[in-house]
């Protein structure tokens, strides 16, 4: 079982999928701890916020509630639903605290392809076909061999950046990993303006993309 935070149609606003009609899942519960995290109540899987399913789907917001849903059930739910994207976005929360291998094999039965975001403090269990968004959460929670194995299966890396000492972090992870394969995109952590100017300077300097939350500045979930 998954407990599910919420479930929304909406457009892919991060990353190298920015601008993909999407559908995503927010699984509750993370202890990761990131001090600026945009989703600090998804955090606790407290009982007294478990709901029952129909009051997580088709939802959106900022409100702890999660419902318990069986890979099948969802997959069955996001194929009768009202959805027109193909593209589902499994992120929470920090979504690798579950074995993710059932619910992206139920979604790809059903037509689905699956994105998942995580922070590479879990081992990350997908099906082959599963685009992984690794943001590496460096020094927290998981420790070294797990990030490594997280960074080696991730398709993107897309780190969130404020300060230099972030960019010098991401530099010791790459030396380690080939990433000719991979997209590495920086995110400015909050909109702040000198995260932002930092990354738009380094992307240029390094060749890599930039990442912005586009969906803030649209004002869309
Ligand atoms: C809310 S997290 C959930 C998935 C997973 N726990 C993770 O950290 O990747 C989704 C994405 O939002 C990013 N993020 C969270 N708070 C942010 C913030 N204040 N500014 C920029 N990016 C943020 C994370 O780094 C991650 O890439
Ligand atoms: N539009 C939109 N794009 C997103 N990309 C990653 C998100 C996330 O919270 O994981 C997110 C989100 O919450 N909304
Ligand atoms: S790992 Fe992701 S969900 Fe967890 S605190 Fe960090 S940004 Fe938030
Ligand atoms: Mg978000």
């Amino acid at each position: 079982m998954y407990p599910v935070n919420e479930v929304f149609e909406t457009i892919q606003g991060e990353g190298s999928h920015c601008g993909v009609p999407s559908i995503f899942v927010r699984l509750q519960g993370c202890d990761v701890g990131c001090p600026w995290c945009d989703t600090m109540h998804t955090w606790e899987l407290d009982p007294a916020n478990q709901v029952v399913e129909i009051e997580v789907m088709q939802v959106d917001g900022s409100v702890g509630r999660w419902a318990n849903l069986s890979a099948q059930n969802l997959a069955d739910r996001l194929s009768q639903g009202n959805y027109q994207a193909k593209w589902v976005v499994i992120t929470g929360g920090e979504p690798c605290m579950h074995d993710l291998r059932p619910l992206t094999h139920a979604l790809e039965a059903k037509g689905f392809r699956c994105q998942i975001e995580t922070s590479g403090t879990y081992p990350v269990l997908v099906s082959d076909d599963t685009y992984v968004t690794v943001s590496p959460k460096v020094d927290m929670k998981g420790g070294k061999a797990v990030l490594t194995q997280a960074l080696a299966r991730a398709d993107e890396i897309k780190h969130p950046v404020a300060r230099q000492a972030h960019i010098d972090q991401l530099d010791q992870l790459l030396a380690d990993i080939d990433t000719s394969d991979k997209s590495v995109c920086l995110q400015p952590i909050s909109q702040k303006h000198a995260a932002t100017q930092l990354a738009i300077d380094t992307c240029i300097q390094r060749n890599w993309r930039l990442s912005v939350q586009t969906h803030k500045y649209l004002n869309i979930d």
